[in-house]
């Protein structure tokens, strides 16, 4: 590979912002690749893969090159240097990379790989809380299957389109797609592509989401006529799916807390030509209170700590904290408290999250169960998805139906 040093300075600046400035990863790719029009497709893949890799592996590679936060601009390029070595791409004679420790490079990563937190990259308290929860075999296996880049999977939106339709017409525009068994809806990518420049896109026949995420909507078995809520619905990832699963039939509450999620959410639902949605903000316990025993199916696709979604979002090792998982623990358990009694007795809850905690999924239901407001439901079943074994993102869901 040869590289180009435009290219790398991008990813330098990249990693300043993102690593001293406390910007997220996403948003300033974003940034950077609008820098330059005349960028091909695999200038911008290197950019943005380059700064994600260096991302995910910021603690080994700053130990291997000893560089220390805030990084200054020689200690990026000594981690890019790592980078570098570590791939077997020749370190070019620039300045910047002038005396480049190769041999001991190699050496120091050999020794550090024996250590699971330095291995894979991950604060002290985290590798702690993970081994804690899933127990040393389990946790080891996980947060090395988390460090994977996640593969790019659409799922299809049924009410424009059939799947092998839609797999011929990407593959008219270019982009090769495999089926996956087990998932019905879902096509995955055969090489990592650009795909929301395709006219498929543009007219709504798909949406990217993880395999994962597309049991979730299922999970709630929903019916065309039904009322169904989706509590947290950000911008409407499982919403549109629900949609789908309803045939555009019967009512949809999208509800956030956030109007511009909402705001996204709505874009998307008519790119998807779903007319069956309509969204709250939750703006005060009112908008809550009007919906009680009125849902035939409710989703709470509860705000959590995101560690089933390293893959795509690696920059979440080094900005979450204990205290923000001991804090969205309480919300999650306020959520089911709160917002199960919008469901009408017969109806089905799920309740989900992107996370491979225990304390963040069965055991939040254990304690709604258990509780006043939880002896109305039962768990009809729940299922913990692992990155591990799954091959894609970490996810809880829940199923549970209110039978008084
Ligand atoms: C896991 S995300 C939802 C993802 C979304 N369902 C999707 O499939 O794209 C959790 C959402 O819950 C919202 N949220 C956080 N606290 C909330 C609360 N107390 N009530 C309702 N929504 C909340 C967040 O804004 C966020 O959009």
């Amino acid at each position: 590979m040869r590289l180009h040093r435009n290219l790398v300075f991008a990813v330098i600046d990249a990693l300043k912002m993102i690593f001293n400035d406390g910007e997220y990863a996403d948003k300033v790719i974003e940034k950077v690749l609008r820098h330059d029009k005349r960028w091909g497709a695999r200038d911008r893949a290197f950019i943005a893969e380059t700064t994600y890799d260096i991302v995910r592996w910021k603690r080994l590679y700053a130990e291997i090159a000893e560089a220390h936060e805030p990084f200054t601009r020689p200690h990026l390029f000594r981690l890019f240097a790592v980078w570098c070595v570590l791939r077997g791409i020749r370190i070019p004679d620039w300045k910047q990379l002038e005396g480049t420790p190769e041999r001991r490079i190699k050496g120091r990563f050999d020794e550090l790989s024996k250590i699971r937190k330095f291995r894979e990259s991950i604060p002290d308290w985290l590798d702690k809380l993970g081994e804690k929860a899933l127990g040393s075999k389990l946790w080891t296996e996980e947060i090395a299957a988390l460090n994977k880049q996640a593969e790019v999977i659409l799922r299809t939106n049924t009410i424009k389109i059939q799947k092998t339709k839609l797999q011929a017409l990407l593959a008219d525009e270019g982009i090769e797609t495999t089926t996956i068994q087990g998932y019905p809806d879902a096509l995955k990518l055969k090489e990592r592509k650009n795909v929301f420049t395709t006219q498929a896109f543009k007219d709504g026949l798909f949406e990217v989401q993880d395999a994962s995420s597309q049991l979730v909507a299922p999970f709630l078995e929903a019916k065309p006529g039904q009322r169904v809520v989706d509590a947290c619905a950000g911008a409407g990832g499982k919403t549109l799916h629900l949609a789908a699963q309803m045939e555009n039939k019967g009512q949809l509450i999208a509800m956030d807390l956030y109007e511009s999620k909402l705001k996204k959410l709505k874009i998307r639902a008519r790119r998807n030509g779903v007319h069956n949605v309509e969204t709250r903000a939750i703006d005060s316990t009112k908008v809550i209170k009007k919906l009680h025993n009125s849902a035939g199916r409710l989703l709470l696709d509860a705000p959590c700590s995101g560690l089933g979604v390293l893959k795509r979002n690696p920059d979440s090792k080094w900005k979450l904290e204990p205290e923000f998982v001991d804090r969205i623990m309480r919300v999650q358990q306020d959520i089911l408290q709160n917002y199960s009694k919008m469901l009408k007795t017969g109806g089905q809850m799920v309740y989900a999250t992107c996370s491979i905690l225990p304390q963040e999924n069965k055991e939040q239901v254990q304690r709604f169960l258990e509780s006043e407001n939880g002896h109305k439901f039962e768990l009809v079943k729940d299922q913990q998805i692992y990155a591990s074994t799954s091959g894609f993102d970490g996810f809880y869901m829940a199923l549970l139906a209110k039978s008084k």
